[in-house]
């Protein structure tokens, strides 16, 4: 994925000499108990996370969607084997908005009990997230100002699904 960005190994070795390398994860259990009511009940209500990535695991039982730009409401169907990659707001910062952070929520089941299991893998606290140089030029302007994930998480208490919004500092968005 970052190789895909154009960060090649060099850039990745010079981070870590500066001591800007590794991470910090945390893992998230959720259980979503049967609900009589499915159609009146939110397991969890639609959001985006706040990591670099977020990987999930889900048992057999439906709930997860994303949300698609002039489709609506996606279910992302379990398969055995399988995780979810999500793509978190400090990629989508990282990526000056080339990977664009998921919109998601998790339904409640009328007949079974769901769970998931979200490993949230973001960088270390005290980091400056901001676009890779590499992705800023005359035509692809710096959109976010630089923010540690524990500033980020702060501001997200406050401004909740507005917080990319608050930390941007250029106007249009880029045309990749
Ligand atoms: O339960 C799910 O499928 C989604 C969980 C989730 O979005 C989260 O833990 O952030
Ligand atoms: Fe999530």
């Amino acid at each position: 994925m970052l190789e895909s960005l154009g960060i090649t190994e060099v850039d990745i070795d010079r981070a870590s000499r500066e001591g800007k390398s590794g991470g910090e994860a945390v893992i998230q259990l959720n259980s979503y108990p049967v609900c009589p009511d499915p159609d009146r009940a939110m397991g969890l209500a639609a959001h985006t996370d706040s990591s670099l990535l977020t990987i999930l695991h889900q048992n057999k039982t439906s709930g997860l969607q994303i949300f698609k730009k002039g489709t609506g409401w996606l279910t992302v169907q379990p398969q055995t084997g399988v995780l979810v990659v999500n793509i978190g707001d400090l990629m989508h910062i990282l990526s000056n908005g080339l990977y664009p952070t998921v919109l998601h929520r998790a339904l409640v089941n009328g007949k079974q009990q769901r769970i998931s299991v979200a490993y949230i893998y973001g960088p270390p606290a005290n980091v400056h997230i901001s676009p890779l140089p590499k992705l800023v030029d005359h035509y692809h302007l710096c959109l976010y100002r630089p923010v540690t994930w524990s500033e980020y998480l702060e501001l997200k208490s406050k401004h909740f699904r507005d917080t990319l919004s608050v930390i941007r500092i250029a106007g249009t968005p880029n045309v990749f």
